[in-house]
C-alpha cells in the first residue's frame, strides 16, 4: 500500500476521495436502464438480464417458486445452516433490542402526545449477487423487516445460491425475483407484470445499483440509504497486530477492484510490517486480482498525533472503522463519522459483516457523515397521535388561536373557537341558576 506522510488539509478531500465513477457519469448508464423497465416492464427486465448477467430469464423465469425456495435446504451443508441460523438469532436480538415502548406524554394537563411505530407494508430488500452471493444481506434486511411487521417484503438478487434461497424463508421473504443491478431497483420502484412496485427499497450493491437507488429516491420511492462499495479505515497504533489489521483491510478489499481501505498511524513500523504482510496474505487470495486493484486505490497515512488521526477519520468517515489501538474505547467517544465502529484486536469487521448481531447495510462515500446504517428503525414509519379532553382544550386553545390569528389563518383558529365556544355554554347550561335572595 502507498505510504503517504501526513498530508495539509487542504489535500484531504482529493485525498480521501473514493475511487468511484462519478455520478454523472453513471446515470448515463442507468437512467435508460430505469426508463427501459418503466416502459416495458418483464420484457426489460428479461432483455438486460440476458445483456448484463448473461442469463435467459426465457427459461427460468423471473420468480422463484415456493418449491424452489423449499428445496434449497437440502443444497446446504448443516454446518453452514448452523451458522447461518446463529447468525439469524444474534441479528434479531440486536435489533429487537431496538424496539422501544409506546409512551404517552402529557404535554400540558388533558393534552396527550404519543407515537406508534408501523411497519412500512411494502418493501424491496436488494441483495448483491454479481460478484458474490451475500445471502449474509438477506439476514441484515430481512430480519428488521420481519420485526417491523412489513406485509410485504419483495427481494430481488441476480444470484440463485441456495443460501439466499434458505435465509429469505428464515425472515418470511413474500416475493423472491431472479433480477439484479440497476433493473432490478426500477422494477421495484416502479413494479412490473411480475415485480410488485414497493414503498421503500434497501440494500446495498455496486454503482449502478446505488445510482439507481439515488435516482428513483427523486422520483418518490423511499430509499435506505447510499449503500455502494465496501470500505473500511484502520486506526492501529504499536499494540495491533501486523497480520491482524493486513486481514482486516483484504476483507473489504476483496468485495470490488472499487472498494477502498485506509490504513492510519502513528507507528511507521507497525505500518511497514502491515505492508509487509499484506502481500504474502493477499498472493493467497481467490479473489486476489480483485484486491489488488482495491488495495491500488488505498493508502497508508503516516499521522504524528492522535488527534490528527481522529480529525482525519472524521472527515473520512468511513463505513467500517477498526480502533486496533491502546485505547480504542476512549478514541471511539471521539469519532462522529462512521458507519459502524470496530474496537480492539479481537473485533474483526468480518464479525460485523456477518453474525455479531450489528447491520452490515452501511453508508459509504463519506455519506456517514449524515447517515446511519440499516435498523428497525428503517422500516418502521412512525404515526403521532394525539387526544385533548375539553379542560385540555380549554387550556391549549389560546395558544393556538392567538398563533393562528398571527399567521392570519382564519379557519385554523375557528376550528378551535368553534369548540371552545360549544364549551363555554355547555357549562352555562350545566351551571344552575343563582336565585338571588
Ligand atoms: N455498503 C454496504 O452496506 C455493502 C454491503 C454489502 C456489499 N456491498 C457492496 O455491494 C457491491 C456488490 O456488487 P456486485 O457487483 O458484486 O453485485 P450487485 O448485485 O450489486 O451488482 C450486480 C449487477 O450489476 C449490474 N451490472 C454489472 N455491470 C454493469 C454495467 N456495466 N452496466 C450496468 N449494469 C451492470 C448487473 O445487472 C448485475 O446483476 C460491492 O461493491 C460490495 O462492496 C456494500
Ligand atoms: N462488508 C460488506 C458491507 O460493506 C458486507 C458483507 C457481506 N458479506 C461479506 N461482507
Ligand atoms: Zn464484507
Amino acid at each position: 500500500m502507498n505510504i503517504i506522510p501526513f498530508p495539509a488539509r487542504a489535500e484531504w478531500p482529493a485525498l480521501l476521495a473514493r475511487p468511484v465513477q462519478s455520478s454523472a457519469q453513471i446515470e448515463q448508464v442507468v437512467a435508460p436502464i430505469l426508463q427501459q423497465v418503466r416502459d416495458q416492464g418483464d420484457q426489460a427486465l428479461v432483455e438486460l438480464a440476458a445483456r448484463f448477467d448473461k442469463v435467459d430469464l426465457t427459461q427460468t423465469g423471473l420468480v422463484v417458486s415456493a418449491d424452489e425456495l423449499a428445496a434449497a435446504e437440502s443444497q446446504l451443508s448443516d454446518d453452514l445452516k448452523a451458522a447461518i441460523r446463529q447468525a439469524y438469532q444474534n441479528i434479531r436480538t440486536f435489533h429487537e433490542a431496538q424496539k422501544q415502548p409506546v409512551e404517552k406524554i402529557e404535554t400540558m394537563p388533558g393534552v396527550t402526545c404519543w407515537r406508534r411505530s408501523v411497519g412500512i407494508e411494502k418493501v424491496g430488500i436488494y441483495i448483491p449477487g454479481g460478484t458474490a452471493p451475500l445471502f449474509s444481506t438477506v439476514l441484515m434486511l430481512g430480519v428488521p423487516a420481519q420485526l417491523a411487521g412489513c406485509r410485504q417484503i419483495v427481494l430481488c438478487s441476480p444470484s440463485n445460491h441456495p443460501a439466499i434461497y434458505y435465509a429469505a424463508s428464515l425472515v418470511g421473504v413474500t416475493h423472491v425475483f431472479r433480477i439484479g443491478g440497476a433493473q432490478a431497483i426500477a422494477a421495484l420502484a416502479y413494479g412490473t407484470e411480475s415485480v410488485p412496485q414497493v414503498y421503500k427499497i434497501f440494500g446495498p450493491g455496486n454503482q449502478y445499483v446505488t445510482a439507481a437507488k439515488m435516482l428513483v429516491a427523486k422520483e418518490g420511492v423511499a430509499i435506505d440509504m447510499p449503500a455502494g462499495p465496501s470500505e473500511v479505515a484502520i486506526y492501529a497504533d504499536d499494540t495491533a497486530v501486523p497480520s491482524f489489521v493486513a486481514a482486516d483491510l483484504l476483507s473489504q478489499a476483496e468485495h470490488g477492484a472499487d472498494s477502498q481501505v485506509l490504513l492510519v498511524s502513528t507507528s511507521k513500523k507497525l505500518v511497514s510490517a502491515v505492508n509487509l504482510v499484506l502481500d504474502t496474505q493477499m498472493s493467497r487470495l481467490p479473489r486476489r486480482d480483485v484486491a489488488a486493484k482495491a488495495i491500488d486505490n488505498s493508502k497508508a497515512i503516516l499521522v504524528d498525533t492522535a488527534d490528527d488521526a481522529i480529525d482525519l477519520l472524521n472527515a473520512y468517515a468511513a463505513e467500517h472503522l477498526i480502533l486496533s489501538v491502546a485505547d480504542a474505547e476512549t478514541v471511539a467517544d471521539r469519532i462522529v463519522n462512521a458507519g459502524s465502529i470496530f474496537l480492539g484486536n479481537y473485533t474483526p469487521e468480518s464479525a460485523g459483516d456477518y453474525a455479531s448481531g450489528t447491520n452490515h447495510t452501511l453508508p459509504t462515500n463519506g455519506f456517514a457523515r449524515a447517515y446511519s446504517g440499516v435498523s428497525l428503525d428503517s422500516f418502521v414509519k412512525k404515526i403521532t397521535v394525539q387526544s385533548i379532553t375539553p379542560e385540555g382544550l380549554q387550556a391549549l386553545g389560546p395558544v393556538v388561536e392567538a398563533m393562528a390569528e398571527a399567521e392570519s389563518l382564519e379557519a385554523h383558529k375557528r376550528a378551535v373557537s368553534l369548540r371552545l365556544a360549544a364549551l363555554a355554554e355547555q357549562i352555562t347550561e350545566e351551571t344552575p341558576n343563582e336565585t338571588p335572595r
